[in-house]
């Protein structure tokens, strides 16, 4: 398989939009034109294009055009089509060479990278995995028509969930949409079925874009992306049935919207959130993932209402619940769980877990408390000051989650339970997600068991919440989860570790290649905050630290009991 584009071509299928065109200009001026203009507006709009590499007719204008505007482009073409005859034609006795393997790059152009591969197939497949953004038809013959159905069939397959948006210049695409609609009506394309195609069409694009094809187009891609979110196709072709698919939140409220959100705990101390915007809707499941230190434990606190986030007046409040500012008008229902809690004197004190939950309400929610007690396997009769730092943690989220919340904040509190409590504690945690619509934001570092159950998965680095949704995204900047196949090639094709995956592993070591990424760009910004800046880890005995001991000696020196007790 060829590899993906290099630096000459180093945006990410992420920001890449592919485009399928014939490699002959057509007879119409207007054809050239659409080219033109399409190649232009996807520079323009700082994306990648890829195309089918070709250097002549509308494949060349397209290129050309783009590549003038500063774009970039991959160009992507089988080696039967590098070779100035026209191998594979019948009267030619070399026949076709598909399946001969990569020969030469074409292309020498800066900006300009192309991709010599074996075969039509293989064409394909590494368009497809190199156009998140997704797919525009121009005029073109049999090839063109080739490839653009089997995108939308792909759609439809699920295997990817991508805009794919023919202009119809010159009512060129008019009559494959008439075929489109005929079969609907016959019985052969759902309803649904009629969203997976754009058709662009010349009254659009004078009214919204006067005239301009290409910014319509791209304009067209973004209408398309926005409608399909959420979607998964009609079957998850590639999930092998073990992945469960995702639920739609599409026409669900929002239960947690985070504006600006920028904290400090003192005003000399620097900011440990960072401009934090989230919208988390009503039932979803979020895990927030971070390195130690990365702002998951103070988000939490701020989304409970723990502490005061000034609100300059005339700002709408940057955190609110069901639409009600948490701090000052808390909507009833948000329950926080965190591990400062094992820590309260009350709780370490001679009392009885029966009594103790009785004395927080436990009678009211008989039932609740009931099943949570058989679930989280709590003995009544345990005195709170005799018994392990799990069984105190059992007590606490059976006290915890009695009452029927409509929020739930989880702060690490899973992390003394066994691994048989954890496991059914998250299973009924979905279950209320999923049945009550109750909301949960969960922050952990242990991902065993993990893998059924986010529905959305958040990244934190260094007080930032970092934008993993891709361009499939029903939630910005939450990642949806289980990942479509497109976010999954997204998030995994930048990694070394993609074999190591299994079921339970696809999530670790997407978290383990974000905390290994965020570590670096912390070193590498303390780097350039030189001697100002702050050092983690063990001393180099550079610099200032040069002439004096090394940490380890220092230790040794002043804790070792052995080395004390013989002087
Ligand atoms: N009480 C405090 N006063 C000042 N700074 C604090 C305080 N609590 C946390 N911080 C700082 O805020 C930043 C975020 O801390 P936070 O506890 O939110 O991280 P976290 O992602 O929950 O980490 P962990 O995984 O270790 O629990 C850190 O740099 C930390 O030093």
């Amino acid at each position: 398989m060829a590899a993906p584009a290099s630096s000459s071509a180093s945006l990410a299928a992420a920001d890449s939009l592919c485009v399928f065109c014939g490699s002959s200009p057509g007879n119409d001026p207007a054809y050239a034109q659409l080219a033109g203009d399409v190649g232009r507006a996807i520079a323009q709009n700082g994306w990648r294009m890829v195309y089918g590499g070709g250097q002549k007719g509308l494949m060349g204008i397209l290129a050309d055009s783009a590549l003038a505007s500063n774009g970039q482009v991959l160009g992507v073409i089988p080696s039967v089509m590098t070779s100035s005859a026209p191998s594979g034609h019948p009267t030619d006795s070399s026949a076709s060479k598909e399946g001969q393997g990569p020969s030469t790059q074409v292309h020498t152009h800066p900006n300009m990278h192309t991709e010599v591969v074996s075969s039509m197939h293989e064409r394909k497949a590494l368009m497809a995995r190199e156009s998140g953004r997704g797919f525009v038809g121009l005029p073109g013959g049999y090839g063109t028509f080739e490839e653009v159905l089997e995108m939308v069939t792909w759609s439809q397959l699920g295997i990817h969930n991508v805009p794919i948006v023919l202009p119809n210049v010159r009512d060129f695409w008019g009559p494959l949409e008439q075929l489109v609609q005929s079969a609907a009506k016959s019985g052969f394309i759902t309803e649904k079925g009629l969203d997976l195609l754009y058709v662009l069409h010349q009254k659009e694009v004078d009214a919204e874009h006067g005239g301009d094809w290409g910014k319509a187009t791209l304009a067209a891609v973004g209408k398309m992306e926005a409608k399909l979110r959420g979607r998964q196709g009609y079957w998850a072709w590639s999930s092998n049935g073990s992945t469960p698919s995702r639920p739609d939140f599409s026409s669900a409220a929002t239960a947690i919207s985070v504006r600006n959100l920028t904290y400090s705990f003192q005003p000399h101390l620097p900011a440990s959130l960072h401009n934090i915007n989230l919208t988390l809707p009503q039932g979803s499941r979020t895990l927030l993932i971070g390195a130690n230190g990365a702002g998951k434990s103070t988000l939490l606190r701020l989304l409970a209402g723990k502490r005061l986030v000034s609100n300059k007046s005339g700002t709408p409040t940057p955190i609110t619940v069901f639409d009600r500012d948490v701090f000052n008008s808390p909507p009833s229902g948000i329950t926080y769980l965190g591990t400062e809690w094992a820590m309260n004197p009350v709780v370490r004190s001679d009392i009885v877990v029966d009594d103790f939950l009785n004395s927080v309400g436990g009678y009211r929610y008989k039932a609740r408390r009931d099943r949570l007690l058989d679930l989280l396997d709590v003995d009544l009769d345990w005195h709170m000051h005799a018994i392990s730092d799990g069984e105190r943690r059992r007590v606490q989220l059976c006290m915890g989650l009695m009452a029927p919340w409509t929020v739930l904040l989880l702060d690490e509190v899973t992390v003394d339970l066994d691994v048989q409590v954890r496991s059914d504690l998250l299973a009924f945690l979905k279950e209320e997600a999923e049945e009550r619509g109750a909301t949960i934001v969960y922050a952990t570092h242990i991902f065993d068991g993990l893998h059924d159950f986010p529905s959305h998965v958040v990244h934190m680095r260094l007080g930032e919440v970092v934008d993993e949704s891709g361009p499939n995204a029903q939630a910005a900047p939450s990642l949806l989860w289980p990942p479509s196949d497109s976010d999954m090639q997204r998030l995994r094709s930048s990694s070394a570790s993609a074999a190591r995956d299994s079921k339970d592993g696809v999530l670790l070591n997407i978290a383990l290649d974000w905390l290994r990424a965020d570590r670096k760009l912390r070193e590498e910004r303390e780097a350039a905050a030189g001697d100002k800046g702050k050092q983690r880890g063990a001393r180099k005995g550079l610099g200032k630290d040069a002439v004096v001991e090394s940490d380890s000696e220092k230790f040794y020196t002043r804790y070792d009991y052995s080395q004390t007790v013989m002087r």
